[in-house]
C-alpha cells in the first residue's frame, strides 16, 4: 500500500461489491450475463415482488444460497482478511455482497449493508435466525410462529442496514477504498463523495473504468485477485 498518502495507522474504510466475488464463481449483477440480465430485479429483489410471489423470490435466493455455499473465498477476500488482522490502524469492511466469502476468508467484522444469504428474518416480529438451505413461504418464525419469513436481504426501496454506524465511519475515514463495485446503487454509490468531503484519500480497485471513477484520487484496474493483494502488499 503506497504509504505516501496517509499515516501508517490510518483509518481504512473499505466497500466491496460483486466484483470481489466474481472470481469465486458468483456472478455480478450488471456485467454481461449478470444476475439482473437473467432476472427481473422488480420481481425478485423488491418487497412488492415478494408480496406478489414469495415462492419465486425464495427460489431465487435458495439458488444463490446454494451457489455461495459451493463457492470458496479468493485471493482478494484473503488479502482483505489479512489487512484487517495486520494493519496497525482501524480497518472497517463494508460489503454490498450478500455472500459470506469475506467471513470464510477470516474477516471477523464485516458490515453487510444489503443483508446476508445466511440469514432469515421474520417480517412480523423482526426476529432473525440462520437461514435453512431451502426457504419456503410456509416456513414459520421460531419466535412468533407467524408465516412471514423472508431472506434477511435488503431489497430495492428498503433502507440499508447499519447506515448510522457507516455514516460515522465515513466521517472519520483517512482512506476510503471501493473494490469491485459499479457504483450504480445508492446509498453505497455515494459513500466515496461523503468520505472525500471529510478529507479521505480515495482509492478505486475495479476491472475497468466506471461512471463513478472520476470521484477517486487513485484508480487501480485489474482483476480483484491480483489488484487487491498488490494494493495491500
Ligand atoms: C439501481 C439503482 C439506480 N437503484 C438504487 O440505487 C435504489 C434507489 C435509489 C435510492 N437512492 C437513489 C438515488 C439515485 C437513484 C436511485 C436511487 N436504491 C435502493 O433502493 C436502496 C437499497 C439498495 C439495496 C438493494 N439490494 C441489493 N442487493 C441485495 C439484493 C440481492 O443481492 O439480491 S443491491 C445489489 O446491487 C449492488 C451493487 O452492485 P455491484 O456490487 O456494484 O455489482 P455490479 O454487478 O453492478 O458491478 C460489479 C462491478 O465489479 C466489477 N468486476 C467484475 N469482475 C471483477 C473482477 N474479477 N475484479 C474486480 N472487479 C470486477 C465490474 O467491472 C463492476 O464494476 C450489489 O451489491 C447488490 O447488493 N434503498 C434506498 O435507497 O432506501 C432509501 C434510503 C437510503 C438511505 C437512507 C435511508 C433510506
Amino acid at each position: 500500500m503506497t504509504r505516501g498518502h496517509f499515516p501508517r495507522d490510518a483509518k481504512l474504510v473499505i466497500l466491496t461489491g460483486a466484483g470481489v466475488s466474481a472470481e469465486s464463481g458468483l456472478g455480478t449483477f450488471r456485467d454481461k450475463g449478470g444476475v439482473w440480465t437473467k432476472y427481473d430485479l422488480a420481481e425478485v429483489a423488491t418487497p412488492e415482488g415478494f408480496a406478489r410471489d414469495p415462492a419465486l423470490v425464495h427460489g431465487f435466493y435458495n439458488a444463490r444460497r446454494a451457489n455461495a455455499a459451493d463457492a470458496a473465498p479468493n485471493a482478494a477476500h484473503h488479502a482483505l482478511a489479512k489487512l484487517q488482522a495486520q494493519w496497525p490502524g482501524e480497518v472497517v469492511l463494508i460489503t454490498q455482497n450478500v455472500d459470506d466469502l469475506h467471513e470464510r476468508a477470516g474477516s471477523d467484522e464485516v458490515i453487510h449493508i444489503h443483508g446476508t444469504l445466511t440469514g432469515a428474518l421474520c417480517a412480523a416480529c423482526e426476529h432473525r435466525w440462520p437461514a435453512p438451505a431451502q426457504m419456503a413461504p410456509t416456513d414459520t418464525c421460531p419466535a412468533c410462529g407467524a408465516e412471514t419469513t423472508r431472506p434477511d436481504i435488503v431489497w430495492f426501496g428498503e433502507i440499508p442496514y447499519r447506515m448510522e454506524e457507516i455514516a460515522g465511519h465515513l466521517d472519520t475515514a483517512e482512506v476510503f477504498a471501493a473494490i469491485g463495485t459499479s457504483g450504480q446503487v445508492y446509498p453505497a454509490a455515494g459513500f466515496v463523495e461523503e468520505a472525500a468531503q471529510m478529507g479521505a484519500h480515495t482509492v478505486e480497485i475495479n476491472l475497468s473504468e466506471e461512471p463513478t471513477s472520476p470521484f477517486f484520487q487513485e484508480r487501480r484496474f485489474g482483476p480483484a485477485t491480483a489488484a487487491v493483494p498488490e494494493w495491500v502488499a
